[in-house]
């Protein structure tokens, strides 16, 4: 099971995909402790709502290259971006991680403390708005270099207005689930996930406090570039 689960979060499903294949092969640098995370995570019958490997990468890459020390997961699950991002950031750095079931967040603990990072991780167990009006009320604002929004999609336009607040300019809101395997072409009526996504995606279009970019990595990932 897990060898075919091995791609199946890429772009395309990349099951029956040679060239996404190729560029896995290829491409990726899973450290030892992300690949232990993963695996135990595939003992979770929520394995599938996991970050795909490359774009976990990728962002990682991007939070490094802006020497992000204070990041934000919105939508933890088991830890395997927090973790990731928390592999990047200094000593000093700060991880914090919204989740509303501690179960989740407790398989990953120990792959925390493993990878030597569990001190940069700062976990609330509470409704993410709630921790993101939080580190507001703390002073917070333009204070974090790099956000992942990846919970609940029909908050997704409050998480993004709130992140916008706390992001530095310079800094990163990285969203998830953008293409929502495809749906957002044409939202049901009935769909509210589908169409908060959808609205998010044409304001995000229009927004001149941002520069843009949505890749087709995963199941689809924008990335919203503070202004200066
Ligand atoms: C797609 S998963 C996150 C995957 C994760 N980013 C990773 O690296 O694998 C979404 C998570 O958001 C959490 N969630 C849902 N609603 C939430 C809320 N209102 N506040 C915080 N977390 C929430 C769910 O429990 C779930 O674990």
């Amino acid at each position: 099971r897990i060898a075919s689960l091995d791609i199946f979060k890429s772009h395309g499903g990349a099951k029956d995909n040679p060239l996404m294949q190729y560029v896995l092969n290829n491409s990726l640098r899973e450290p030892p402790v992300l690949e232990k995370l993963r695996l135990k995570t595939f003992e979770d019958p929520w394995y599938f709502i996991m970050v795909a490997r490359e774009q976990a990468q990728l962002m990682a890459n991007l939070a490094r290259l802006i020497n992000t020390t204070k990041a934000i997961e919105i939508g933890m699950y088991t830890g395997y971006n927090a973790l990731s991002l928390a592999l990047v950031v200094p000593e000093n750095g700060r991880v914090v991680g919204c989740e509303i079931n501690e179960n989740y967040t407790n398989m990953g603990k120990p792959f925390f403390e493993e990878a030597g990072v569990y001190h940069k991780m700062d976990i609330r167990i509470q409704p993410a708005l709630k921790t993101l009006d939080d580190l507001l009320a703390a002073g917070e604002a333009e204070t974090f270099d790099f956000v992942f929004i990846d919970a609940d999609k029909q908050n997704y336009g409050n998480y993004y207005e709130k992140s916008l607040q706390l992001v530095r300019k310079g800094g990163i809101i990285a969203i998830d689930n953008v293409l929502w395997s495809g749906k957002v072409v044409d939202p049901a009526e009935d769909d509210l996930s589908t169409q908060s996504i959808d609205n998010l995606n044409k304001r995000l279009h229009k927004d001149d406090r941002i520069d843009l970019s949505m890749l087709t990595v995963g199941d689809g990932l924008t990335l919203a570039f503070k202004h200066w």
